[in-house]
Protein backbone atom coordinates (compact mmCIF):
# COMPACT_ATOMS: atom_id res chain seq x y z
CA UNK A 1 0.00 0.00 0.00
CA UNK A 2 1.92 3.30 -1.34
CA UNK A 3 2.26 5.89 1.42
CA UNK A 4 2.37 9.46 0.81
CA UNK A 5 3.87 10.45 4.29
CA UNK A 6 7.71 10.58 4.53
CA UNK A 7 9.50 7.98 6.39
CA UNK A 8 10.25 8.89 10.05
CA UNK A 9 13.24 6.46 11.63
CA UNK A 10 13.12 6.51 15.12
CA UNK A 11 15.89 4.42 16.95
CA UNK A 12 14.56 3.22 20.35
CA UNK A 13 16.62 4.89 23.22
CA UNK A 14 15.93 1.65 25.22
CA UNK A 15 18.74 -0.07 23.86
CA UNK A 16 21.03 2.72 24.07
CA UNK A 17 23.53 3.27 27.22
CA UNK A 18 21.95 4.74 29.68
CA UNK A 19 24.64 6.04 31.31
CA UNK A 20 25.72 7.93 28.44
CA UNK A 21 22.14 8.75 26.98
CA UNK A 22 23.22 12.28 25.34
CA UNK A 23 26.06 10.81 23.49
CA UNK A 24 24.28 8.24 22.34
CA UNK A 25 21.05 10.23 21.29
CA UNK A 26 24.11 12.41 19.40
CA UNK A 27 25.67 9.17 17.67
CA UNK A 28 21.88 8.18 16.46
CA UNK A 29 21.38 11.53 15.19
CA UNK A 30 24.30 11.82 13.21
CA UNK A 31 23.66 8.29 12.18
CA UNK A 32 20.57 9.68 10.22
CA UNK A 33 18.00 9.00 12.59
CA UNK A 34 14.93 11.50 12.12
CA UNK A 35 13.61 11.05 15.41
CA UNK A 36 14.64 9.58 18.87
CA UNK A 37 12.32 6.98 20.61
CA UNK A 38 11.95 7.55 24.44
CA UNK A 39 10.15 4.96 25.97
CA UNK A 40 8.32 6.42 29.44
CA UNK A 41 7.25 2.69 31.46
CA UNK A 42 5.51 3.26 35.18
CA UNK A 43 6.37 -0.47 36.37
CA UNK A 44 2.30 -1.07 36.55
CA UNK A 45 0.95 -0.50 32.99
CA UNK A 46 3.88 -2.78 31.52
CA UNK A 47 6.33 -4.34 34.26
CA UNK A 48 9.02 -2.32 33.47
CA UNK A 49 10.66 0.88 34.38
CA UNK A 50 12.17 3.02 32.55
CA UNK A 51 12.43 6.97 32.43
CA UNK A 52 10.29 10.09 33.37
CA UNK A 53 10.74 13.93 32.96
CA UNK A 54 13.74 14.63 34.59
CA UNK A 55 15.37 12.62 32.11
CA UNK A 56 13.74 13.98 29.09
CA UNK A 57 14.32 17.26 30.42
CA UNK A 58 18.23 16.67 30.64
CA UNK A 59 18.49 15.63 27.28
CA UNK A 60 16.85 18.26 25.99
CA UNK A 61 19.40 20.11 27.42
CA UNK A 62 21.74 18.48 24.76
CA UNK A 63 20.05 17.83 21.53
CA UNK A 64 17.50 19.51 19.65
CA UNK A 65 16.15 16.18 18.05
CA UNK A 66 12.83 14.90 17.88
CA UNK A 67 11.73 13.76 21.39
CA UNK A 68 9.32 10.58 20.34
CA UNK A 69 7.96 9.63 23.89
CA UNK A 70 5.33 6.79 23.85
CA UNK A 71 4.05 6.61 27.31
CA UNK A 72 3.76 2.84 28.72
CA UNK A 73 1.62 4.22 31.82
CA UNK A 74 -1.83 4.02 33.58
CA UNK A 75 -2.27 7.51 33.95
CA UNK A 76 -1.11 9.61 31.15
CA UNK A 77 -2.90 12.58 32.28
CA UNK A 78 -0.53 12.86 35.07
CA UNK A 79 2.59 13.05 32.75
CA UNK A 80 1.25 16.21 30.12
CA UNK A 81 2.78 18.94 31.91
CA UNK A 82 5.51 17.65 33.51
CA UNK A 83 6.79 16.15 29.95
CA UNK A 84 5.72 19.41 28.17
CA UNK A 85 8.27 21.74 30.25
CA UNK A 86 10.68 19.01 29.89
CA UNK A 87 10.94 19.63 25.92
CA UNK A 88 9.29 16.16 24.55
CA UNK A 89 8.27 16.70 20.81
CA UNK A 90 5.30 13.90 20.59
CA UNK A 91 3.43 12.29 23.36
CA UNK A 92 1.72 9.10 22.71
CA UNK A 93 -0.58 7.39 25.12
CA UNK A 94 -2.13 4.26 24.92
CA UNK A 95 -6.09 3.62 23.91
CA UNK A 96 -6.56 1.22 26.31
CA UNK A 97 -6.34 3.29 29.61
CA UNK A 98 -7.51 6.54 27.53
CA UNK A 99 -10.90 5.73 26.78
CA UNK A 100 -12.75 7.95 29.42
CA UNK A 101 -10.56 10.74 29.17
CA UNK A 102 -8.85 11.21 25.10
CA UNK A 103 -10.41 14.46 24.25
CA UNK A 104 -8.85 15.81 27.42
CA UNK A 105 -5.44 14.72 27.05
CA UNK A 106 -5.17 15.40 23.09
CA UNK A 107 -6.01 19.31 24.26
CA UNK A 108 -3.45 19.09 27.10
CA UNK A 109 -1.34 17.78 24.92
CA UNK A 110 -1.36 20.09 21.99
CA UNK A 111 -1.55 23.04 24.81
CA UNK A 112 1.80 21.83 26.00
CA UNK A 113 3.41 22.43 22.36
CA UNK A 114 3.22 18.62 21.87
CA UNK A 115 1.95 16.57 18.85
CA UNK A 116 -0.19 13.70 20.27
CA UNK A 117 -0.46 9.82 19.13
CA UNK A 118 -2.04 7.10 20.33
CA UNK A 119 -0.83 3.75 20.61
CA UNK A 120 -2.15 0.00 20.79
CA UNK A 121 -0.85 -3.10 21.73
CA UNK A 122 -1.31 -5.91 20.15
CA UNK A 123 -4.59 -7.16 21.82
CA UNK A 124 -6.76 -4.41 21.15
CA UNK A 125 -8.71 -3.92 17.59
CA UNK A 126 -7.68 -1.12 14.98
CA UNK A 127 -11.42 0.38 15.28
CA UNK A 128 -10.85 0.90 18.90
CA UNK A 129 -8.41 3.78 17.89
CA UNK A 130 -10.77 5.60 15.21
CA UNK A 131 -12.55 8.12 17.46
CA UNK A 132 -9.75 9.69 18.14
CA UNK A 133 -8.71 9.92 14.67
CA UNK A 134 -12.19 12.26 13.99
CA UNK A 135 -13.37 15.42 15.03
CA UNK A 136 -12.09 18.39 16.12
CA UNK A 137 -9.14 17.12 18.22
CA UNK A 138 -7.84 14.41 16.08
CA UNK A 139 -4.10 12.45 17.32
CA UNK A 140 -1.99 12.84 14.87
CA UNK A 141 -0.43 9.60 14.93
CA UNK A 142 -1.19 6.15 15.54
CA UNK A 143 1.38 3.81 17.09
CA UNK A 144 0.55 0.11 16.12
CA UNK A 145 2.81 -2.38 18.83
CA UNK A 146 4.12 -5.23 16.81
CA UNK A 147 5.21 -7.30 20.42
CA UNK A 148 3.43 -6.28 23.62
CA UNK A 149 4.84 -3.37 25.38
CA UNK A 150 7.55 -3.34 28.30
CA UNK A 151 11.07 -4.73 26.57
CA UNK A 152 13.36 -4.31 24.00
CA UNK A 153 14.62 -7.55 21.86
CA UNK A 154 10.91 -9.59 21.22
CA UNK A 155 9.91 -11.26 18.55
CA UNK A 156 7.95 -8.78 15.38
CA UNK A 157 4.03 -10.11 15.18
CA UNK A 158 3.57 -9.80 11.32
CA UNK A 159 -0.31 -10.50 12.46
CA UNK A 160 -0.16 -6.83 13.20
CA UNK A 161 0.24 -5.47 9.66
CA UNK A 162 -3.21 -6.42 8.92
CA UNK A 163 -4.09 -3.09 11.21
CA UNK A 164 -1.57 -0.87 9.72
CA UNK A 165 -2.94 -1.74 6.16
CA UNK A 166 -6.50 -1.36 7.51
CA UNK A 167 -5.11 2.25 8.90
CA UNK A 168 -3.43 3.29 5.79
CA UNK A 169 -6.46 2.40 3.75
CA UNK A 170 -8.49 4.55 5.17
CA UNK A 171 -6.05 7.48 6.10
CA UNK A 172 -3.64 7.99 3.35
CA UNK A 173 -1.95 10.71 5.27
CA UNK A 174 -1.64 9.31 8.98
CA UNK A 175 1.61 9.14 10.53
CA UNK A 176 1.35 5.68 11.37
CA UNK A 177 4.36 4.22 13.70
CA UNK A 178 4.97 0.47 14.36
CA UNK A 179 7.24 -0.61 17.26
CA UNK A 180 8.82 -3.71 17.81
CA UNK A 181 11.45 -5.90 16.18
CA UNK A 182 11.95 -3.89 13.01
CA UNK A 183 14.96 -4.39 11.47
CA UNK A 184 16.14 -5.44 8.39
CA UNK A 185 14.92 -8.53 7.89
CA UNK A 186 11.40 -7.23 9.44
CA UNK A 187 10.73 -3.78 7.44
CA UNK A 188 9.67 -4.84 3.91
CA UNK A 189 6.56 -5.86 5.21
CA UNK A 190 6.00 -3.34 8.03
CA UNK A 191 6.47 -1.02 5.18
CA UNK A 192 4.44 -2.60 2.42
CA UNK A 193 1.68 -2.50 4.87
CA UNK A 194 2.23 1.11 5.07
CA UNK A 195 4.07 2.10 8.25
CA UNK A 196 6.24 5.18 7.72
CA UNK A 197 7.75 5.70 11.38
CA UNK A 198 9.64 3.04 12.08
CA UNK A 199 10.81 2.34 16.14
CA UNK A 200 13.75 0.40 16.15
CA UNK A 201 16.09 -0.41 19.07
CA UNK A 202 17.97 -3.49 19.20
CA UNK A 203 18.64 -3.98 15.39
CA UNK A 204 19.99 -0.72 15.44
CA UNK A 205 21.78 -0.18 18.46
CA UNK A 206 23.12 -3.65 18.21
CA UNK A 207 24.63 -3.40 14.79
CA UNK A 208 28.29 -3.04 13.83
CA UNK A 209 27.11 -0.31 11.33
CA UNK A 210 24.19 1.95 12.64
CA UNK A 211 23.62 4.12 9.95
CA UNK A 212 23.98 1.51 7.47
CA UNK A 213 20.35 0.07 9.40
CA UNK A 214 18.85 3.31 9.65
CA UNK A 215 19.47 3.81 6.13
CA UNK A 216 17.97 0.33 4.98
CA UNK A 217 14.81 1.15 6.73
CA UNK A 218 14.36 4.91 5.09
CA UNK A 219 15.13 3.22 1.74
CA UNK A 220 12.49 0.41 2.61
CA UNK A 221 9.43 2.79 3.56
CA UNK A 222 10.82 5.29 0.47
CA UNK A 223 10.65 2.08 -1.70
CA UNK A 224 7.07 0.96 -1.00
CA UNK A 225 5.61 4.57 -1.15
CA UNK A 226 6.73 4.49 -4.59
CA UNK A 227 5.59 0.96 -5.93
CA UNK A 228 2.41 0.64 -3.16
O1 LIG B 1 8.30 0.12 23.29
C1 LIG B 1 9.11 -0.75 23.14
C2 LIG B 1 9.05 -1.96 23.98
O2 LIG B 1 7.97 -1.82 24.81
C3 LIG B 1 10.10 -0.60 22.07
O3 LIG B 1 10.35 0.76 21.73
C4 LIG B 1 11.36 -1.37 22.11
O4 LIG B 1 12.39 -0.65 22.74
C5 LIG B 1 11.77 -1.72 20.73
O5 LIG B 1 12.92 -2.48 20.78
P1 LIG B 1 13.27 -3.55 19.66
O6 LIG B 1 12.13 -4.52 19.60
O7 LIG B 1 13.42 -2.80 18.40
O8 LIG B 1 14.53 -4.15 20.18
Amino acid sequence: MATQVEPKIAPSMLSSDFANLASEADRMVNFGADWLHMDIMDGHFVPNLTIGAPVIESLRKHTKAYLDCHLMVTNPLDYVDQLGKAGASGFTFHVEVSKDNWQELVKRIKSKGMRPGVALKPGTAVEEVYPLLEGENPVEMVLVMTVEPGFGGQKFMPDMMDKVRTLREKYPTLDIEVDGGLGPSTIDVAAAAGANCIVAGSSVFGAQEPAQVISLLRASVNMARITG
